[in-house]
């Protein structure tokens, strides 16, 4: 699989974020509309645990299974394992990246946060399939993220690493990502955009089509 692609159009959702459709709905409308990979970020108040968090887990990865979208596992490790996703993406404060690809093996795709060149080269070198830089604008979605950071940080990294996949991610929309592709990321990660919007298959398609007019090959 070519993971600039997947990172394209990269949806990220728990079922804290889902405004207007249940979960699964929102899921779904997301495939239908395009995405080309799938983050299950099942975390703060609300977010279910236990039984109920793999068994929505399974619930999702089904779904993308059916349609080829790549599935992703936030910072839960052990669940990413339990469940055979197709990777696991993990922050500065989470298992390290060498342990994670330790025991995920060479197969499996690890993302990896990053704010700072300092941190992209860290998670470089530890072994990261791609990396997460943002907030690039403000965002509500996360309630401990780092300050809004722009496009800075993305333009800084990829001019040291002018092949290395990169995705943006905060507060991103169709009107207001193409900063971030100019900077060098390759795709955009999208929460609230998709999952709290009354349509989001529409939201999604206008995503999808607002890149396709950035990136050519999209
Ligand atoms: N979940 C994420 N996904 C991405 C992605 F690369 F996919 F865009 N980038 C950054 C984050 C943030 O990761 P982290 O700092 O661990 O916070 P949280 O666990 O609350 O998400
Ligand atoms: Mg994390």
């Amino acid at each position: 699989m070519n993971i600039k692609e997947a990172l394209r159009i990269y949806f990220i959702m728990g079922s804290n974020n889902c405004g207007h459709h249940e979960p699964l709905d929102v899921l779904k409308q997301a495939i239908d509309g395009g995405i080309t990979m799938f983050q299950f970020r099942e975390k703060g108040s609300g977010a279910l645990i236990g039984e109920a968090k793999k068994q929505f887990a399974r619930d999702c990865f089904r779904l993308c299974k059916q349609a080829n979208v790549p599935f992703i596992v936030n910072d839960d490790v052990d669940l990413a394992i339990e469940i055979g996703a197709d990777g696991v993406h993990v922050g500065q404060d989470d298992l390290d990246a060498g342990i994670v690809r330790q025991k995920l093996g060479q197969d499996k795709i690890i993302g990896v946060s990053s704010h700072t060149l300092q941190e992209s080269k860290a998670a470089i070198e530890a072994g990261a399939d791609y990396i997460g830089m943002g907030p690039v604008y403000a965002t509500t979605t996360k309630l401990d993220t780092n300050p809004v950071a722009g496009t800075t940080a993305i333009q800084e990294t990829r001019e040291h690493f002018p092949q290395f996949p990169i995705v943006a991610i905060g507060g991103l929309q169709a009107d207001n990502f193409t900063p971030a592709i100019e900077a060098g990321a390759d795709g955009i990660s999208i929460i609230s955009a998709i999952a709290s919007v009354p349509n989001p298959k529409e939201a999604t398609e206008k995503l999808v089509s607002t890149m396709k007019e950035v990136i050519n090959d999209a």
